[in-house]
Parts: C-alpha cells; sequence; structure tokens
C-alpha cells in the first residue's frame, strides 16, 4: 500500500560563513521501506535522528532530494495529481501550534472536507464534523468551541478528528500522544486502536518512546542518523542485535 523507495533529504547548513555553495547536510540517507493496508510500523529513533523529516516527507510535506513515496503504486511527489489525493494524513505532537486559535471546533474539522474535493451541502457538513467528533469521543457540544477552550487531550482528539476526516488510509503520527498524561495517553491509544481495527487503517508511529509503538506496532524500524539500523517485529524486541537499537531501548525500557 504505502512504498518508500531510496529517499534521501538534505538542509542547507545555514550558519556556515561561506557566501557561495553552502553546503547541505544529510538528515536521511537512502532510506526505503513498505508497508501493507492495516499494518503499524514504529519508527523509532532518537532526537535528531530525523524521523519528523521522514514523516514530512510521508505525508507530502517535503519533497525529498531522491526517490519518491509510492501509494498503491502511485508516486507522490513525480506526479503533482497524486499529491492532492493524498491517502495520508498526519497527526503532530504539538496540537496548539497544529491548529488555528481563531478556528472553532466545527472549522478545523470541516477544512478537512474541502481537501476531499466534494462539493458539501451546509447540513452534511455539519452531521460529518458531528460524526467524526464522536468517533473521537467527543460530543457536539465541542463544535463552538476555540481551541483555548479545551484540554490538551482533548484538542489532540479534534487533531485526529480532523485526521479521519480527510479519508486519509495511511495515519502518520509524529510524537502524537508523547505529550499527553498518561490517562489521556491511555484513553487516545485505546481510541486509536478501535478506530484502526474498524477502518483498516495503516499506521505510522514516530516517536522515541516505546509505549505507543509496542501497544500498536507489529515491527519497528530503529532510526539513526537518518538511516534504518535494523528492523524487528515487536514480538521479539529482545533479540535486538544492533548497538545504537539496544541502547535506545535500555533508555526508554
Ligand atoms: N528546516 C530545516 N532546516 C535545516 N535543518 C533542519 C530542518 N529541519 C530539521 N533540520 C535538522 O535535521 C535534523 C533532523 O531533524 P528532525 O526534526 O527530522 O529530527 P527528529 O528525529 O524528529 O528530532 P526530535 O525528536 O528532536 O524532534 C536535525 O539536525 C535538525 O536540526
Amino acid at each position: 500500500m504505502i512504498s518508500v523507495k531510496n529517499i534521501s533529504v538534505s538542509y542547507k547548513k545555514e550558519n556556515e560563513k561561506r557566501l557561495f555553495k553552502k553546503s547541505r547536510e544529510i538528515v536521511i540517507e537512502d532510506l526505503s521501506f513498505s508497508l501493507d493496508k492495516g499494518e503499524c510500523l514504529g519508527i523509532l529513533g532518537e532526537s535528531g535522528s530525523g524521523k519528523s523529516t521522514l514523516g514530512k516527507v510521508i505525508c507530502g510535506l517535503l519533497k525529498p532530494d531522491c526517490g519518491d513515496v509510492f501509494i498503491n503504486g502511485a508516486p507522490l511527489y513525480e506526479n503533482k495529481k497524486n499529491k492532492k489525493k493524498c491517502l495520508v494524513s498526519v497527526v503532530f505532537q504539538d496540537y496548539t501550534s497544529s491548529t488555528n486559535p481563531r478556528m472553532p471546533v466545527r472549522e478545523i474539522i470541516a477544512e478537512s472536507f474541502s481537501k476531499t474535493g466534494k462539493e458539501n451541502k451546509k447540513d452534511d457538513i455539519l452531521n460529518r464534523t458531528i460524526s467524526y467528533l464522536t468517533a473521537v469521543g467527543l460530543s457536539a457540544e465541542y463544535l463552538n468551541r476555540f481551541p483555548h477552550e479545551l484540554s490538551g487531550g482533548q484538542l489532540q482528539r479534534v487533531c485526529i478528528a480532523r485526521a479521519l476526516a480527510t479519508h486519509a488510509e495511511i495515519i502518520v503520527f509524529d510524537e502524537a500522544i508523547s505529550s499527553l498524561d498518561a490517562h489521556t495517553q491511555v484513553q487516545i491509544m485505546d481510541l486509536l486502536k478501535e478506530i484502526q481495527i474498524e477502518k483498516n487503517l495503516t499506521y505510522i508511529f514516530i516517536t522515541h518512546d516505546l509505549t505507543s509503538v509496542t501497544y500498536f506496532c507489529d515491527r519497528i524500524n530503529f532510526l539513526y542518523k537518518g538511516t534504518f539500523v535494523e528492523e524487528i517485529k515487536v514480538s521479539k524486541l529482545s533479540d535486538v542485535s544492533n548497538n545504537y537499537a539496544k541502547k535506545l531501548l535500555y533508555s526508554v525500557l
């Protein structure tokens, strides 16, 4: 369903004193993986290993220097039309900055409907917005609230509802639950699991935290300086052999 083939990403080194021909820092190097529908992959790496950069490439926000992301066989970057109907959505860690503070909940969610390209009637939009709110455990009474009138957990649920409303088949969670308190994390994980099973969604969890990965994922890829150093089934975690992967595991266990 999704296949990432030989992608590399580099950024300009901004702090260099050279005026011309700034050199570039390679952040992702020749990275590949694929995932079937309904599968759940964890991408684990330390800070600065390139996790968020990879997440942005997967969901169509950052064109790689080379390589491409194929969704159901169609290249995401090579063909602009495919980008428009991209089936990948993303939920970021920072729910505050990923929502417009001036938009009420109903607009935050309904914004996604226009991206699906379908003509919508007002009543239809309202009913669909309520159905997505209900799916994430919130009621219609939240429709007119603004982000600052919600708790962190409630606002992250709104972000999840927005991701679902795009009809994405693949959802990337970039540290999406790490900043929530333990109780809310459990609630959101249960909710995500339920939605995944019901809609047979494909999840990619990008994180430095094992909790969500072991709860959801079938396998984990360890990211170190922009390349995967080991891939392992969650059920075989104790057999991890790469030194970096071992260190990372012991530091989070
Ligand atoms: N827009 C950018 N311009 C220049 N360098 C960048 C940019 N975005 C990220 N980087 C650099 O790329 C490297 C990887 O960053 P990235 O955000 O992908 O890491 P990460 O694994 O998600 O880290 P964290 O867990 O701390 O969020 C870092 O060295 C970072 O400074």
